[in-house]
């Protein structure tokens, strides 16, 4: 997918190339000038081509660095507060919300990485707590409960450990429902990218193996090349290695994320496609007494939250630009909150003790 600024950005390097002096009259009476004055035009043309491919791999670089809360810099206190006021503490709202969603189903959705798992340095070794775990297990006994998660279904499913789970894999592209239904695979729109996924893969690890600490992980229906422990001053020469390989595979595109390039088929499916299928196949099409809850950190959560009709809450300590309305800080805050939605729902679906008299 093209941000605005790349497209601001090509369309720079063609006004460069177009404001270019052509050969003059004279020159052209002559061959061998004219020939000269074509490649000057042509090295000029590269030139500016190669300048705009340049600028436009440092904004996937500076997007990349921009969703990556690490990085962010220190937000001042004033920054904070207004944020803040935009997009409150899920936790100290929390009664707010209760009430916003008495009379209707909630249905949970959970991002996997940055929500329910901290960040780490190796995306192989990113476990949840079984803390955490027992809180989505409880919440899914109360409520249907789907991760979404740009991982591929396996991985994801293998991190989290609960069959009884909905699970959307690959951004959205590969979604199964609880392991207990033997027709659990519900949608798999990008199927027909597989072997051309693969190809780029093998091509990717390839290419980048040069680089150290770059990283490239095979997530089915996309993929994902890790900038977490690349040097920083690399981090342009990566990027553009990936552009270069993705310039020969017209139907897939570029994403970012919290340090790692995504590449993905170009269709029109994400994680907020993934939600509204979802919630369609649990019955709740066109509901109104739905109350979807989305909970993530990362740039591609925020098709989600465009979605969500009900509540999108967003993992960050740092302000940041989103669709969401709530905030929680970090994944220990996430499971406050989930623990708190089961006490609220056990509280309030228990039968009222009365009095004696
Ligand atoms: O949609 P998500 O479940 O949030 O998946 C998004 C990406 O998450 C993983 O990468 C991120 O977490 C890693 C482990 O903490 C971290 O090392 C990396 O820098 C983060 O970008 C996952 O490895 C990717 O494949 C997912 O696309």
């Amino acid at each position: 997918m093209m941000t605005n600024q790349d497209v601001v950005v090509s369309e720079m390097g063609i006004a460069a190339g177009a404001a270019l002096p052509g050969p003059s009259p004279s020159l052209l009476a002559c061959r061998g000038a004219a020939a000269g004055a074509m490649s000057l035009r042509q090295t000029y043309l590269d030139l500016a081509a190669a300048a705009a491919r340049s600028a436009a791999t440092c904004n996937w670089v500076d997007a990349m660095r921009a969703s990556s809360p690490t990085r962010s810099r220190a937000a001042d206190a004033d920054e904070l507060t207004a944020w803040m006021r935009k997009h409150p503490s899920a936790l100290g709202k929390f009664e707010q919300i209760a009430s916003a969603s008495k009379g209707k189903k909630i249905v949970m959705f959970l991002d996997y990485d940055g929500t329910l798992s901290p960040i780490v340095a190796d995306p192989d070794a990113a476990y949840m707590s079984d803390a955490m775990r027992e809180a989505v297990r409880d919440v899914a006994k109360h409520f249907p409960t789907a991760i979404v998660s740009g991982r591929c279904c396996d991985k994801v499913r293998y991190f989290i450990g609960l069959s009884e789970l909905y699970y959307a894999g690959s951004h959205g592209m590969d979604i199964q429902g609880p392991s207990s239904n033997p027709e659990s695979v519900l949608c798999q729109p990008a199927s027909e990218f597989l072997p051309m996924i693969d190809e780029v893969y093998k091509v990717l690890v390839e290419k980048t193996k040069s680089t150290p600490g770059a990283k490239v992980e095979n997530n089915k229906f996309c993929l994902s090349v890790h900038f977490r422990c690349v040097d920083e001053k690399r981090w342009n020469a990566l990027a553009e290695q990936v552009k270069a390989v993705i310039n020969d595979y017209p139907k897939l595109k570029l994403t970012q994320g919290r340090k790692v390039l995504e590449i993905r088929p170009s269709i029109m499916w994400d994680k907020g496609k993934a939600l509204e299928f979802l919630l369609e196949s649990l019955g709740f099409a066109n509901c109104n007494d739905v109350f979807p809850v989305y909970i993530g950190d990362d740039r591609t959560d925020e098709d989600a939250f465009k979605r969500c009709q009900g509540l999108g809450i967003l993992v960050s300590k740092c302000p940041k630009e989103t669709n969401a309305s709530y905030s929680l800080q970090d994944p220990n805050e996430v499971m406050d909150f989930l623990l708190r939605l089961v006490e609220w729902k056990r509280r309030s679906s228990s039968p009222m003790i009365r009095p004696r008299v």
